[in-house]
């Protein structure tokens, strides 16, 4: 059976019912999915003011450059076009602009750049005087908007590492105000702008990225899904599906997140890489330090487990539950085997027919009880765990 007549189309992209044409998905366990990997890939534009910190960002978040040696950047002249598939298991384009970039220039193209764009990330440098970076979002955003009504609009309050807190809640206000009348001003009222208070010195610029990520990924509700009925069945208490190399969480459950709880668990994956990279691997081997072997359970000194596993080669689940809960860790890592072939089913799915699709993507998506039935729970006695248990353990 040729692609097309599967579902493909030929760009390598499937035609269904997704809403965008983005790959995401383990490269290694199907040989059907790497044909994506030859094609366009999505694309996140960076944008923003020069010295405002966008490749900074980049470095940080996708190269693992510490945010010191940023000093040293020199400034961007040309756009710059990151593929991090190789990498990362979002598979996107991330294309750095130069911050002096002017969209008179007849060589500007905006409808090639704007056009397969998923979402714009402005960069507004908070320590610096905003006026003019407010003119150039407003000025990018309606270019943007006129090509592609899709496009969501990203803006970072950048280096904010400089402002005490009262300070950062209020240029956040004085922007997201001025922002906004702006565009009611010039009738872009439909158009949604979310804001972010960011810094390359701490986590703040991985959730804001890990979010700006999440909102195009198709399967996310169907990930958060999977992610509650495994912490309610394992009684965990915190779950994150990790992008390893980028940190950036693709999902989590519906919890509320805590910034303390995401950088514990960005900590433990730092260790574990650092570990592996001394101790994983035979001498002279050259290898990943992250594998299907890859799991690491660390208690701390206040009654918390943290608890890793490798769900593929890019992704990795971190938990955080209570260390009597983890007196059933057969149980928790049953579960954790049906939610990792769950995961990777869902992804999985985006390369089957549009109809088989539809199918899988309901079974996911509908009420709990409809999860993998070989979804293993706490036995009767911990009763106040369980959830319309599917098939309870002994
Ligand atoms: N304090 C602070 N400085 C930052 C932060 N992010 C970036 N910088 C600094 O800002 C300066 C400019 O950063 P770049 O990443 O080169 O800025 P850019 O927007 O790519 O600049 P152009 O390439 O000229 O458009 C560098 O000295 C960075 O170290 C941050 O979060 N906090």
């Amino acid at each position: 059976m040729s692609y097309e007549e599967e579902g493909y189309s030929q760009a390598g992209y499937v035609v269904g019912s997704f809403p965008k044409d983005f790959g995401y998905g383990p490269d290694d366990h199907d040989g059907e999915v790497q044909i994506i990997t030859t094609t366009q890939k999505p694309r996140i534009l960076l944008m923003g003011l020069r010295r405002s910190g966008k490749s900074s960002i980049q470095k940080v978040v996708f190269h693992k450059m510490s945010p010191n040696e940023t000093l040293f950047l020199e400034s961007t002249n040309k756009i710059i076009k990151d593929d991090i598939s190789n990498s990362s298991f979002v598979q996107f384009q991330i294309w750095d602009f130069p911050g002096q970039i002017d969209f008179f220039d007849p060589t500007f193209d905006s409808e090639v750049i704007f056009g397969g764009c998923g979402a714009l990330v402005f960069v507004i440098d908070a320590q610096d005087d905003y006026m003019e970076a407010l003119n150039k979002l407003h000025m990018t955003v309606s270019r943007a908007y006129k090509v592609n009504t899709e496009i969501r609009f990203e803006v970072f309050i950048h280096k904010v590492d400089g402002l005490s807190d009262d300070h950062k809640i209020e240029t956040q206000r004085d922007i997201n105000q001025r922002a906004n009348d702006d565009l009611l001003d010039t009738g872009l009222d439909n158009v949604h702008l979310s804001f972010y208070l960011t810094s390359i010195y701490d986590h703040s610029i991985f959730e804001a990225f890990s979010k700006v990520v999440q909102k195009l990924i198709p399967q996310l509700p169907t990930l958060e899904n999977l992610l509650n009925i495994f912490i309610t069945n394992s009684g965990i208490e915190k779950a994150f599906l990790f992008d390893v190399v980028s940190k950036i969480y693709i999902a989590t459950d519906s919890s509320p997140i805590d910034m303390q709880s995401y950088e514990l668990c960005c900590d433990m994956i730092d260790v574990v890489i650092d570990v592996s990279c001394i101790y994983g691997l035979p001498e002279e081997t050259e290898g990943s330090t992250f594998d299907e072997q890859s799991c690491s359970t660390i208690k701390l000194n206040n009654g918390t487990v943290l608890y890793l596993r490798e769900i593929n080669r890019f992704l990795a689940l971190v938990c955080i539950l209570r260390e009597e809960n983890f007196d059933r860790q057969g149980l928790i890592d049953y579960n954790f085997h049906c939610l990792r072939q769950a995961t990777q089913d869902v992804f999985q799915v985006q390369f089957k027919s549009p109809r088989k699709l539809e199918g899988t993507t309901k079974v996911y998506e509908s009420e709990q009880k409809s999860f993998p039935k070989n979804f293993g729970s706490f036995p009767p006695c911990h009763e106040d765990l369980l959830i319309e248990a599917p098939t309870l353990l002994s």
